[in-house]
């Protein structure tokens, strides 16, 4: 089986990717090695045996998979020899170019997960290199496909786009229902039933768009045509020009995601 070493395993996103790949049986605990700054990682407690250390090169050594885990700033710090070595990525914003000119590897899957991998619900993009061997891509698919929707792409271009709409996970969501919390309690509405209200909306929506057939698009168009409350909120939302805000929002984090190229 794959023995696979995390770099920056200690983080937010690698456990968010690995507790669900640990159920799965996707990789053994003790196959695995997470290195961090302290070599102190919480989250594994259900899995003894897996390995710590603060040494990357001792990481490197024992694995055949190396996953790149940490802030694309952190990179300066670490100095490896991956030359024949199969790289996996989850780094906004660092290319394979940047990933082979740092540490020699040609064999690079790029993705972009979310923080919903804990849920098992990202959306995964990924991106292999010509070179990658198909027993790595398979692997690539299995890890991603634990904690969510993977999904291969050719363009790697599109991984900066990917990461502004969908490595932002709940984000931009949650965005919009603390803006509902907020309404709602300045209504008279108790906090507590607020909060419970519209998280249990976001979810009906999410999962009534997941499962019927018409698109986001038509169901605000049959809201329309209903002429009712709903309506009247979406017909001043659109004066607001809501759309404006949204596009706004992910042409910044677009354009942030591409910042360490320009
Ligand atoms: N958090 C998210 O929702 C998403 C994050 N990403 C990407 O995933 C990567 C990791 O992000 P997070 O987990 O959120 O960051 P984080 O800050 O939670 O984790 C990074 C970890 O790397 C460790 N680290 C730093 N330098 C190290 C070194 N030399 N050796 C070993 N460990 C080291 C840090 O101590 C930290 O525990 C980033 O490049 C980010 O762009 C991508 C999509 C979503
Ligand atoms: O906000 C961020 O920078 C991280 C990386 C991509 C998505 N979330």
């Amino acid at each position: 089986m794959t023995h696979l070493g995390v770099i920056g395993g200690g983080g937010w996103l690698a456990g968010a990717l690995l507790r669900p790949a640990l159920a799965d049986r996707v990789i053994r605990p003790a196959d695995l090695v997470l290195s961090s700054r302290s070599g102190q990682i919480s989250g594994f407690e259900s899995w003894p045996r897996v390995h710590m250390t603060t040494d990357n090169a001792i990481l490197v050594d024992a694995s055949d998979v190396i996953l790149f885990s940490v802030r694309p700033e952190d990179l300066d710090d670490i100095e490896l020899d991956l030359r024949g070595r199969f790289v996996i990525s989850v780094m906004a914003g660092v290319t394979v170019e940047e990933i082979g000119e740092r540490y020699g590897a040609r064999r690079i899957v790029r993705a972009m997960p979310n923080a919903c991998a804990e849920q098992r619900l990202s959306f995964t993009p990924w991106f292999a290199t010509d070179d990658v061997r198909p027993s790595e891509t398979d692997f690539a698919q299995r890890f991603f496909a634990a904690s969510g929707q993977a999904h291969l792409i050719t363009s790697e271009q599109d991984l900066d786009y990917f990461t502004a709409l969908t490595g932002s996970g709940a984000a931009f969501p949650a965005l919009m229902a603390d803006a509902m919390i907020r309404h709602a309690v300045e209504s008279g509405i108790d906090p507590d039933t607020a909060d419970l209200a519209v998280r249990q909306l976001f979810l009906g929506a999410a999962t009534q768009m997941m499962r019927v057939a018409e698109t986001p698009a038509d169901i605000v168009e049959l809201f329309m045509e209903y002429r009712g409350t709903t309506a009247a909120g979406l017909s001043a939302m659109m004066e607001a020009n809501i759309e404006h805000a949204i596009f706004n929002g992910l042409t910044a984090a677009r354009r942030k995601a591409s910042q360490r190229r320009t």
